[in-house]
């Protein structure tokens, strides 16, 4: 017979069954605020509130990361927050100039995307009594002793890292200074300005003027202090370079990689490119919002806390002053455009800036008769004026 065509007797029978059999109980998915309240059952020791829905609960002892991981787990199907932010938004290439590596956005994103969110690789802790010149020495202690694996692995990960040995209790000076030299390059200070932190690709962005540069360093996280956060700023396509901000006044000057200017603005030219490009978006009948944050409404909003004084310096952020007045007032002795610091017959020249390399060392061009000109001499028969061939000192123990 027919389903349809079903005599009233039976489909009450059928209704009667239904009615019996026990319904599934339909599952409510976890949420993030139903972990976070489990959390804060199971550790109510805390006796700070926060506020949830209008209602004070206790604030939970532990952050809820893994949770927050697990959940990201389940539904993006990648293994950690770090996973599927920056191993599929960024990828390390070749810039083919002489900043060597940087990053490269592998997709195209639009402003206020967090791009980067990541754990140190390395830290060094700078304790706060050591003065600079035991930095270095502060650095080689902490260096060995860290697991010779874990030297291993960082010294295949940053090539600038592979003249420093691994498994020993010293380091030769040569070695040593390397190892700090590298720590001043690749390094962020933490807000408290007691660790060094190197990352595995933050470290490796280079840096534009704030008017070019497309992300920023974001605000500390509160769950994880030593999380570096970088955020987009302005659309950026794919394939093309993320660029921060990083010429401060203790640091090295580098010249922007966008428009090549050494201050902390677009060169007048960029401003200009920028103003033209705002103008045809305009007369192209497009909105304005199209061309995303423009440079001055970037410069605007890092200018907004710059009469604010700054916490005092670091010990790291003096060393890298005091490395910055080194190479400026010497840098030009040793190669054209400056000095990699304390290795000037290793360093490739690390970066042609388009006029001046340093804003006070001479330029070839610029010197008048009147002012004396630094530039070292050709190297003669002698032997270079700079690295002077040795002469035979006697070393305390005659033949
Ligand atoms: C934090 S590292 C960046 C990663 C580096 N490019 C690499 O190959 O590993 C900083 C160094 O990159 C280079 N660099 C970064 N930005 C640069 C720029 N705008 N112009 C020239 N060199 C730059 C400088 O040598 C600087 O000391």
């Amino acid at each position: 017979m027919d389903s349809a065509q079903e005599s009233p007797a039976g489909r009450d029978d059928t209704e009667e069954r239904n009615a019996q059999a026990p319904r599934p109980v339909r599952q409510a998915i976890p949420n993030f605020r139903d972990i976070l309240s489990q959390e804060n059952r199971t550790q109510s020791s805390s006796s700070v509130f926060v506020v949830v829905d209008g209602k004070e609960i206790p604030k939970p002892a532990k952050a809820p990361k893994e949770s927050i991981i697990e959940m990201v787990r389940e539904v993006e199907g990648g293994d950690s927050l770090d996973e599927m932010r920056n191993e599929y938004a960024v990828v390390i290439q070749d810039t083919n100039t002489r900043r060597g590596l940087g990053i490269f956005a592998t997709s195209d994103l639009l402003p206020d995307h967090l791009i980067l969110s990541e754990q140190p690789a390395l830290s060094f802790w700078m304790p706060r009594d050591v003065s600079m010149a035991s930095m270095r020495r502060e650095f080689e202690a902490q260096w060995c002793e860290l697991l010779v694996h874990e030297q291993e692995a960082l010294r295949a990960e940053f090539p600038k890292l592979r003249p420093v040995p691994s498994g020993r209790r010293t380091l030769s000076l040569f070695q040593s200074i390397i190892l700090y030299n590298f720590a001043l390059e690749y390094s962020y200070s933490s807000p408290d300005g007691d660790f060094a932190h190197i990352y595995s690709l933050a470290s490796r962005i280079n840096h534009a003027c704030r008017g070019c540069a497309n992300a920023v360093r974001g605000g500390m996280d509160w769950y994880d202090p030593h999380r570096i956060n970088i955020t987009l700023v302005k659309p950026v396509k794919a394939g093309e370079e993320i660029l921060i901000h990083y010429n401060t006044a203790e640091g090295r000057k580098l010249a922007c990689a966008v428009c090549g200017g050494m201050s902390d603005r677009p060169s007048r030219c960029q401003a200009l490119r920028d103003k033209l490009g705002e103008w045809r978006v305009k007369l192209g009948g497009r909105s304005a919002q199209a061309s995303g944050t423009t440079s001055t409404e970037v410069v605007e909003q890092d200018d907004f806390n710059a009469d604010v004084p700054g916490p005092p310096l670091s010990v790291m952020d003096r060393a890298k002053r005091i490395r910055n007045k080194t190479v400026r007032r010497w840098g030009h002795l040793f190669t054209r455009e400056g000095c990699d610091w304390m290795l000037p017959w290793q360093s490739s020249p690390w970066q042609s800036p388009p006029r001046t390399p340093y804003p006070d060392s001479p330029s070839p061009g610029a010197s008048s008769p009147g002012t004396p000109f630094l530039r070292a001499p050709p190297p003669t028969a002698a032997g270079s004026p700079v690295r002077r061939k040795r002469t035979n000192r006697s070393r305390g123990t005659s033949m």
